[in-house]
């Protein structure tokens, strides 16, 4: 198990993260979010042991993981970080950087696990291309697979599909993710992204001006939203009087109802619209199946 335990770490005086507690398990998927500049790739450098900490403990089972000052070479065999910069190899094929770690002494075993890893990032019709001569989306799959072919115990995944387009996006996290399960690989995402969140994290934590704010199954914070920050992350919401705070398709447009208000836009969502409205002199946003005219006077109901 992961303990974070206290962690308090700043760069100069300001304080990026505060009292920061929180476990996770061998194969636990944890999500990190928040708004950007929030502390999450900071954490995620701490929990990879980039920098000292003067403040807190961070032990991996009962390992303590310790930064620069008492490493020579920064990190453990047991975790693996795969960072925004991706940091690969530009002249060796996607192959060999994949490979580049596994023992050259058992051939077939090497290459038969740098085939499997390049299946699971769906590059199969890349293995011999040089990294240089890849796309950013592409770069970053090498460098998933690469952090996963030693079989690490915990992975850590700073944006992990950020430069991937979405037409490739929903299946490669569903391989990478199933196959973290199936090998028993914990792992804790940083993201901003909802769709590596909903389906997959086992737990979610929330940071906010250097604190977590919020600890609980994507679920539970879907469902119980306690700020508009933690809504916002899930999808467009409102803060309605005597409401709280309710989704956009928590809102349904009905015959008759008390609660009145006038079509300001309709957007294209795809599978619906996104009506924005006047209500008492402020915007609401409703999903709706049907574009509705400007000026057009609707009713509303709100459902839990
Ligand atoms: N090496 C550094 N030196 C000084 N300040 C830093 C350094 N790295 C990050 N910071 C600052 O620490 C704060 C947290 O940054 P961090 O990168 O952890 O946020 P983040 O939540 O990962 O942001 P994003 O979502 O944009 O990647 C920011 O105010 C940032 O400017």
């Amino acid at each position: 198990m992961l303990q974070v335990k206290n962690v308090t770490f700043g760069y100069s005086k300001t304080k990026v993260l505060k009292a920061i507690y929180f476990n996770v398990k061998a194969g636990e998927n944890l999500a990190i979010i928040g708004e950007s500049g929030s502390g999450k790739s900071t954490l995620l450098k701490l929990i990879y042991g980039e920098y000292d900490l003067k403040q807190g403990q961070i032990f991996w089972k009962d390992e303590e993981i310790l930064g620069p000052k008492y490493n020579l070479v920064v990190g453990y065999d047991f975790m693996k970080y795969v960072t925004q910069e991706f940091d690969l190899m530009p002249v060796i094929t996607v192959e060999e950087n994949i490979g580049k770690h596994l023992s050259r002494f058992y051939p077939e075993e090497k290459q038969k696990r740098t085939e499997e890893l390049i299946k699971v990032v769906e590059l199969e019709a890349f293995a011999n291309t040089k990294v240089k001569f890849l796309s950013g989306g592409q770069k970053q799959r090498v460098a998933i697979a690469r952090a996963l072919a030693k079989e690490p115990e915990i992975l850590l995944l700073d944006e992990p599909f950020s430069h991937i387009d979405n037409f490739q996006k929903q299946g490669l996290r569903r391989n990478v993710f199933n196959y973290l399960k199936s090998k028993h690989i914990a792992c804790i995402v940083a993201t901003h992204d909802r769709n590596d969140v909903l389906g997959f994290a086992d737990e979610m934590i929330v940071l906010n001006e250097a604190e977590i704010i919020a600890k609980d199954t994507p679920q539970n914070l879907y469902k119980n939203p306690k700020q508009p920050l933690i809504a916002s992350f899930f999808g467009e919401f409102n803060v309605i009087e005597s409401y709280g705070i309710v989704y956009a398709n928590q809102i349904q447009i009905v015959d008759d109802s008390d609660l009145k208000a006038v079509v300001k836009t309709s957007y294209f969502n795809g599978s619906s619209w996104l009506i924005e409205a006047d209500y008492k002199s402020e915007s609401i946003f409703i999903e709706h199946n049907l574009e509705l005219k400007k000026d057009a006077e609707i009713q509303f109901s709100i459902s839990s």
